[in-house]
């Protein structure tokens, strides 16, 4: 028995790459061709992955893609010099280093020397500092599909207590201010709070983000919330799954979202998005 909503993420995200793709050709026929360079250093699986499906997407969408593949012994003069020269690119819109990148390189440093108008993952501290004060431009692309997925499944966040479940960079803290900007009331819970199932009950909507099989069980979860996913786990038998005991909690929530099939393929729609902002961005299209 399935008592609660799939939101359905694949469906969701399909919608934003039509739209985006409307965007593409309005933006070419003003005679600016959107450019995403993506920069795999290492040969990661997963990574290999992620990155075949942003190719993919690029293509859909009407945006050109070029990737540079760097072996895993790269220095990080080697990565930083890629990127210099990325940033002086004018036909290049949008720089996406995928992480995480081999120990020998500072991930923070490279984060730092993309252009942050080229920074399409919102992760330099220029574009974290727009986003905290609510500025305009690109907005953080897993974040920015969790909320694109509680608006477009029929949910309201305006009022609704917001659990978030993970404090990281990337999700828990900036999917925490795109919740607080939509009017959301917003907890961030983590490996140190206390009765976290107790916390978890008094949410409408949870968001989690550990990368831990079975953060969210049935007990932590009230009756009709909406339980967003975005773990990317493996369990034992090696299938990706989430941080949410899916078939159970399934039964006591009013949506929840899937993985796969969920929040990834959102990732990758906002990202195309973000494209579309750079290249307006850097020719005063905006
Ligand atoms: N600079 C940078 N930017 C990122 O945005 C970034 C990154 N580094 N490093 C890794 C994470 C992870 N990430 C995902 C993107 C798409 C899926 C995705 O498409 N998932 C599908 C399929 C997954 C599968 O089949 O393995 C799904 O959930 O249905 C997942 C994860 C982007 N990341």
């Amino acid at each position: 028995m399935m008592t609660a909503q799939l939101i359905d993420g694949k469906l969701i995200s399909a919608q934003i790459k039509e739209e985006a793709a409307k965007e593409a050709a309005q933006i070419k026929a003003k005679g600016v061709n959107p450019c995403l360079v993506v920069v795999l250093v290492g040969n990661d699986s997963a990574s290999q992955v992620y990155v075949n499906n942003k190719k993919k997407a690029c293509e859909a969408v009407g945006i050109r893609s070029v990737s540079y593949e760097l072996g895993a012994d790269t220095t990080e003069e080697e990565l930083l010099h890629l990127v210099a020269q990325l940033n002086a690119d004018e036909a290049v819109h949008g720089i996406l280093v995928q992480m995480p990148l081999p120990m020998q390189i500072n991930e923070e440093k490279v984060i730092l020397a993309i252009d942050a108008k080229k920074d399409v993952d919102c992760f330099h501290p220029m574009n974290v500092g727009l986003l905290h004060t609510g500025g305009n431009g690109f907005l953080p692309c897993t974040p920015a599909g969790i909320i694109e997925l509680i608006k477009r499944s029929g949910h309201t966040i305006q009022g609704q207590n917001c659990v978030i479940i993970g404090r990281s960079n990337i999700v828990g803290k900036p999917v925490a201010m795109l919740l607080m900007q939509e009017n959301g009331t917003v907890t961030i819970c983590h490996s140190k709070t206390r009765n976290l199932a107790e916390v978890c009950l008094g949410a409408d909507i949870i968001v989690s983000a550990t990368g831990k099989v079975n953060t969210v069980t049935a007990d932590m979860v009230k009756a009709g919330a909406v339980v967003i996913d975005v773990g990317m786990n493996r369990n034992e038998a090696g299938k990706l799954c989430g941080d949410v005991d899916f078939d159970k909690v399934k039964e006591i929530a009013g949506a929840i979202t899937p993985v796969p099939g969920g929040v990834g393929p959102m990732t990758i729609a906002m990202l195309m998005k973000n494209c579309l902002v750079a290249a307006k961005m850097q020719n005063n299209l905006m």
